[in-house]
């Protein structure tokens, strides 16, 4: 597909500075004022807006294969764009899981036709997800996917000797493990809140903190030990942020992410038991959304991912204790961030792109994206308003699901148009 040339007038950059922006067959191609362009090309009137590199997601549950009534990749692909993001990362926890070479090259085709956002699959790190035996990792990478995370998220992988052989392979070609951190012993299997005096009065069963910190170091022990790298999926608790901390300052190649709804939503939302606000790892107390925000601010959490995880209404819409863990993300995860911590003087806008956008495309090593905005780089933009106020319509969601926990908030910093490759992909709400 041919891509026209784009001209951007007048955008902002991260950094202050104002500038037009030529875009030509999918790259950028200069910057400067008053720049030219052919009659025929694109204009967008970007005064007052401010140019930021694509956002990147770490963490996104598609459901295709399998679930095609709670998201499908191009759904999903859709609210991505949307939302800002020019990659997202496919969780594997898909039926069939994506634990092929197959699978993986399924997903990515998927992601293409869509052609909204670039879809990479993540590949599973056990067979089934079952925590047993090993997938076909090394046949992944070396795939037309070229899978370099692997996760069973919304899994542990809780075998040590699975852990430590996983991390060994995945060394061989620079790949990552993305661990969902949570002992499923302590994690007892009808958990579905964090543990603490607000559990014991609600009456619903809960688990512990130290379930995440656990894990997390043993994690950064094993990659230690096998000299491989080893992220850290939506960490939630203080206690994880701590051992995080600690694994940094020991050298140990370790990366984490935190969810927008850890860095805004507290377990007080459980107090009317409705199961929109259940997730996993649950909401926490003020304390440790206060530790994830100042891990954030201060680079312990490398990344924000959404763990967007979209749910059909008879999985969700059930008793507390019996409905599905997840909440949607993409759309609203630029809003909440730029909120939560631009907004609130916690970091600036250059250390959001950072987070957003530059660390997640580093760690899942996603060259094409999270790139300097300057001449050369491939056009993967968002052109975000950061002082509109919106407030959350669930209903006008791109997702097929509605556990949207945001429905009803006002946010301000609003992501205006997408850009993939130098194509618009979403306009104010509507893809393009
Ligand atoms: N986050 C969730 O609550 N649910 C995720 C799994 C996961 O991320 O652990 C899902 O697949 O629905
Ligand atoms: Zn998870
Ligand atoms: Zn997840």
């Amino acid at each position: 597909m041919s891509t026209p040339t784009l001209l951007i007038t007048g955008a902002t950059l991260a950094d202050g500075t104002t500038t037009d922006v030529l875009v030509t067959d999918g790259t950028i191609s200069e910057l400067g004022t008053g720049l030219d362009a052919p009659k025929d090309a694109e204009r967008i009137d970007a005064g007052g807006l401010t140019l930021l590199p694509g956002l990147v997601d770490l963490h996104t549950h598609l459901r295709e294969p399998g679930r095609e009534d709670a998201e499908t990749i191009a759904t999903g692909a859709a609210a991505a764009a949307v939302g800002g993001f020019t990659a997202v990362l496919a969780m594997a926890n898909t039926n069939p899981v994506t634990d092929t070479a197959e699978a993986a090259e399924r997903v990515l085709d998927l992601g293409r036709a869509a052609g909204l956002v670039d879809v990479q699959p993540i590949g599973a790190v056990t067979k089934g997800l079952a925590g047993e035996e090993l997938a076909e990792l090394a046949l992944m990478h070396r795939s037309r996917a070229t899978v370099r995370v692997f996760s069973d998220d919304g899994r542990c992988v809780h075998d040590s000797r699975v852990m430590r052989r996983a991390l060994e392979y995945v060394r061989a070609f620079g790949g990552v493990v993305s661990q969902h951190a949570q002992d499923p012993a302590l994690a007892g299997a009808s958990a579905c809140c964090h543990e603490g005096e607000l559990s014991g009065r609600l009456g619903l069963p809960g688990w512990p903190a130290v379930a995440e910190s656990s894990v997390i170091a043993r994690d950064a022990q094993l990659a230690q030990h096998t000299g491989s790298r080893v992220h850290v999926a939506h960490v939630s608790t203080a206690e994880g942020v701590e051992v995080v901390r600690w694994a940094k300052s020991r050298g140990i190649d370790l990366t984490a992410e935190v969810t927008p709804h850890h860095l805004l939503l507290t377990q007080d939302r459980l107090a009317t038991y409705d199961p929109t606000f259940k997730v996993n790892p649950p909401l926490r107390p003020s304390e440790d959304v206060e530790a994830v925000r100042a891990a954030l601010a201060d680079g312990t959490i490398d990344a924000v991912a959404t763990d967007h995880a979209p749910h059909a209404r008879h999985d969700k819409e059930h008793a507390f204790v019996d409905a599905a863990f997840g909440m949607l993300g993409l759309e609203t995860a630029f809003a909440v961030v730029h909120d939560t911590m631009v907004r609130s003087g916690a970091m600036d806008l250059a250390t959001l792109v950072e987070r957003m956008s530059v660390a997640p495309a580093r760690i899942a090593g996603l060259t094409d994206h999270g790139r300097a905005v300057e001449a050369g780089a491939p056009a993967n933009l968002v052109l975000v308003d950061t002082e509109a106020t919106r407030t959350v319509d669930a209903t006008a969601s791109k997702s097929l699901s509605r556990n949207n926990p945001w429905d009803g908030m006002s946010l301000t910093g609003a992501v205006h148009t997408t850009i993939l490759r130098g194509r618009v992909t979403a306009r104010d709400g509507e893809t393009a």
